[in-house]
């Protein structure tokens, strides 16, 4: 995941015994994990009130304030190597297919619109950018996986129809496109109903209200912090049937299709919506795929697939995976 981010904002790659690649990993992991369940409504005042005399009583606090630094202390290093040894690309008319996110940014980064009004688009923000898109990128997205594979292994009926329609699409000796996901109709609702049934970010990030509101007869005051609570909207017994059963068939249609479902939102909704959503959800889809066709995934010895647990660990800011043994067994042809 690590690679794949950095690829997409350096058109770079860490060896993986890295140092520098396993220390940002162990930043990136550190924030969302330590955050206490008790302490995460806290978090807003922390960071406006007590960060600005950079005062974090607490450990935890601590820890992800160091983690912040970590990664900030990275995204400075890259972006000034960037503009030391390449500033001939930073060039808004150059040919973009071939360019790398901060190449684009920086090259637009005067801080100006068109029309001359001020934007946050300066050499500074991309820094928090960077950040940002690592913090958000790298240990959502591992999450989501490993629920997949827990899921599969789980449920191994769905793991078998999946498997028959990568076969049948796909077979085994190509490697799975993103071409593809238009016509696996089950491997996608696997990862809607996956999506649906752990919420793994169940509530998003906060935000502030900008200016005083009325919501559906509700007065929220301008400067209130407030959350989406997306795992009640995957819950609720009036979007979906048995809600606490895992059932990728729900987003079959009648004629084998896939339906996209608005009512799954594990991204969030509206403007702040994340910004990683393709990424993510491509990601996913290659993985599973790749994974189905190269390997049978099976408990351990003796562990009945009935007997795991799939029940979630929230910290807080995420639902995490309990802990689980795999197998993987490798496929080496259709009738494996
Ligand atoms: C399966 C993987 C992912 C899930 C479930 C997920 C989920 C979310 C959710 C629920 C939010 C909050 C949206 C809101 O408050 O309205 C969010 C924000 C964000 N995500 Fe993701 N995300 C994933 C992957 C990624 C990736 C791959 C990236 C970047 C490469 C990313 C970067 C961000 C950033 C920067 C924000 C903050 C956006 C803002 O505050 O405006 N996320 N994500």
């Amino acid at each position: 995941m690590g690679n794949i981010i950095f690829s997409v904002l350096f058109r770079k790659r860490w060896a993986y015994d890295d140092t520098g690649l396993a220390e940002l990993l162990e930043a990136a992991h550190t924030a969302p994990q330590v955050i206490n369940p008790s302490f995460y409504f806290l978090i807003p005042t922390f960071v406006h009130y007590l960060g600005r005399f950079n005062f974090i009583p607490m450990k935890s606090m601590r820890m992800v304030q160091l983690a912040f630094e970590k990664l900030s202390g990275f995204s400075d290093v890259e972006i000034s190597n960037h503009l030391m040894n390449n500033n001939s690309t930073l060039n808004p008319d150059e040919e973009q297919a071939h360019r790398h996110f901060a190449d684009i940014f920086l090259s637009t980064a005067d801080g100006k619109t068109s029309k001359g009004e001020q934007t946050y688009m300066t050499v500074n923000s991309l820094k928090g950018v960077v950040a940002n898109l690592f913090l958000g990128g790298l240990d959502s997205t591992a999450t989501v996986l490993t629920w997949l594979i827990l899921l599969l292994l789980k449920y191994q009926d769905v793991q078998k129809k999946a498997r028959e329609e990568v076969d049948a699409i796909i077979g085994r000796e190509r490697s799975p496109t993103l071409t593809d996901r238009d016509q696996m109709s089950y491997v996608n609702a696997f990862i809607q109903e996956t999506h649906r049934f752990v919420t793994a970010s169940p509530h998003g990030s906060y935000h502030l209200v900008s200016q005083d509101t009325e919501y559906d007869g509700y007065f929220i005051p301008k400067g209130t912090h407030v959350v989406q609570n997306l795992w009640a909207i995957h819950h609720d017994e009036a979007n979906f049937k048995d809600p606490f059963v895992f059932n990728p068939e729900r987003f079959i249609d009648d004629e084998g299709a896939f339906t996209k479902s608005r009512l799954v939102v594990p991204y969030g909704t509206g403007k702040r919506i994340c910004p990683g959503e393709v990424l993510a959800q491509r990601e996913l889809f290659l993985f599973v795929a790749t994974l189905l066709q190269k390997f049978d995934l099976q408990p351990p010895e003796g562990v009945s697939p009935d007997s795991i647990s799939v029940e979630g660990v929230y910290n807080g800011a995420g639902i995490f995976v309990p802990d689980f043994k795999v197998r993987f067994m490798p496929l080496t042809n259709p009738s494996t």
